[in-house]
């Protein structure tokens, strides 16, 4: 992608301006965006950069648990793990962040202390963003308060597909404010999108507003995550630090279970938006039972044999 137009953000005052700036993105060439990602997936990577490979991605995962059933049973077992992957080998890194409601904030919050983890909560009425203003906000402001690090909001996507992006524009600066020293990511729910455009629309519009990240999905929704879907953010946000100096991170979620698929997306990140993407403060994988595959894959790598999913714990 190239030229993202000479708009900045404090000029984008009024709804016309900000539609103008966003449907005058250069479009995304589907067909393209599509072959690029399934060349990339094809990229088979050495024995030794796989090993390294898979210790990055462990320590990209937001370990989730996004459940109506959830306890703070479940939650702490979830720190406990995401803390100690493997508990039999100290050498396994731990995850980025563990990612929960937010009335279950405080019992992350207590059962990481310590660890550097971060405490990411879906926030503004998850997984639908239906809700009014007023609720996203406190939703916010208490997940925070209870010790949240991260807030994962969805937008409005019915506001999105109506063209009324200024609504969501300012419902991100709004939480991007109530988030206070907590970073924000941004959820586009992308399998609602519809188009390539529009998610490369919505990536710009939330940059733009102040995410800190940008993530595809909630989880709750198909198709989540997908390879050509994070292409176009991948080009987003390394468009946007061309243009602004100011880095966006990426987070695809949803529907990422094997170490394969995890490696894909690396792939993508080292030719997409480049090396400096290739940490944990710049991409994380959103996924709920990516850790035991990454584990098992490891431990196979290491000791040449496969332990079997019983072999650890339930993610
Ligand atoms: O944000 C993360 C997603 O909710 C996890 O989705 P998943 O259960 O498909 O891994």
């Amino acid at each position: 992608m190239g030229d993202a137009g000479e708009v900045s953000t404090e000029t984008l005052t009024s709804g016309p301006e900000l539609r103008a700036f966003l449907h005058g993105l250069p479009g995304v060439d589907q067909v393209g965006a599509d072959e690029r990602a399934a060349r990339l997936a094809t990229r088979s990577i050495k024995t030794s950069a796989k090993a390294q490979a898979i210790d990055l991605a462990i320590s990209m995962v937001d370990l989730t648990t996004l459940e109506g059933a959830d306890t703070p049973g479940k939650v702490r077992a979830l720190c406990a793990k995401g803390a100690h992957p493997d508990p039999s080998d100290p050498g396994v890194p731990k995850v980025a962040a563990i990612c929960v409601y937010p009335d279950m904030v405080a019992t992350a919050a207590e059962a990481l202390a310590g660890t550097g983890i971060g405490i990411a909560s879906v926030a503004t009425a998850f997984p639908s963003g239906r809700a009014p203003m007023e609720a996203k906000l406190a939703d916010t402001a208490m997940a925070v308060a209870d010790g949240a690090t991260e807030i994962d909001m969805v937008i409005d996507r019915g506001a999105f597909l109506a063209g009324d992006y200024l609504k969501v524009h300012e419902e991100i600066v709004a939480v991007k404010q109530a988030c206070g020293d907590a970073h924000l990511k941004v959820i586009f729910e992308t399998g609602e999108l519809v188009t390539y455009d529009n998610v490369r629309r919505a990536s710009w519009l939330a940059m733009r507003a102040g995410a800190d990240f940008i993530k595809t999905s909630t989880g709750k929704v198909a198709p989540a995550a997908t390879l050509p879907v994070t292409l176009v953010m991948l080009e987003a946000v390394r468009d946007y630090r061309e243009q602004t100096g100011r880095m966006v991170g990426v987070k695809p979620a949803g529907g990422i279970r094997t170490t394969k698929d995890a490696v894909k997306y690396l792939v993508l990140v080292n030719e997409t938006a480049g090396p400096d993407w290739l940490t944990p403060q710049w991409f994380r994988l959103g996924a709920s039972s990516l850790l035991n595959d990454l584990l098992m894959q490891r431990r196979k790598l290491s000791t040449g044999v496969y332990s079997g999913p019983d072999y650890f714990t339930l993610d």
